[in-house]
């Protein structure tokens, strides 16, 4: 077991390099006001500068402007976006950036062919379904919705934690796992215990 790992909702440089040094593969932030794990622009791009080689800075987003995407990314070359809405394939392309779309997993869903609406996708994050709330639930959704052989690599998502990461990737075998709320020791702020446990759970098993 060697699984990638993100570790998304980092608001402060402290916590992006303990997750670099704890193994973290991919940073998170959150570009979603609503979200009590925002973090500026500006701050963000300011950590971003300062992240070892090899890692990965995620962009998050929810249905945003051109002009907030654009304005987060251009700053670095670095980023990578994560779409956590309901954009289409058209409108994830636009920025000719390196992109993951998130879909929120529930009962019913034909999740082949929804996998399948984003072809120029490197990655397809599933998370789970709640009425009303985006992202970052803290929810485990049932995995076995999953279906084998799709034709993206899988980043799964939602209500992980050191204590189910293990098992989520025995059952799902996704490319990569992402974790926010499961390693926090607050909203928005992150407990170096739980990360290293998360990081050692899906990377040493
Ligand atoms: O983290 C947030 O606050 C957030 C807000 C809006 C959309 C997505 C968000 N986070 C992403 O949600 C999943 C699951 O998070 P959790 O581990 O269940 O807390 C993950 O992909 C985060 O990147």
């Amino acid at each position: 077991m060697n699984c990638r790992v993100k570790i998304c909702g980092i608001t402060n440089l402290e916590d992006a390099m303990m997750a670099c040094k704890h193994g973290a593969d991919a940073i998170g932030f959150v570009f979603y006001e609503k979200s009590p794990r925002y973090v500026s622009p500006e701050t963000a791009n300011s950590i971003v500068e300062q992240l070892p080689p090899f890692v990965t800075p995620v962009a998050l987003f929810v249905d945003a402007s051109a002009s907030l995407i654009e304005s987060v990314v251009s700053a670095n070359a670095r980023w990578m976006i994560q779409f956590h809405g309901v954009e289409s394939e058209s409108e994830c392309c636009r920025y000719k950036r390196p992109y993951m779309k998130a879909l929120r997993v529930k009962q019913g869903d034909n999740v082949s062919a929804l996998v399948d609406q984003y072809p120029s996708a490197l990655a397809i994050l599933l998370d789970a379904y709640k009425a009303g709330v985006p992202g970052g639930t803290g929810e485990v959704f049932d995995w076995c919705l999953i279906p084998e052989g799709l034709s993206k690599p899988i980043v799964l998502a939602g209500g992980l934690t050191g204590e189910n990461v293990k098992q989520a990737i025995e059952q799902v075998s996704p490319y990569a796992v992402d974790v926010s709320g499961g390693v926090e020791l607050s909203k928005g702020i992150k407990s170096e215990p739980k990360v290293q446990e998360f990081i050692r759970g899906a990377k040493c098993g």
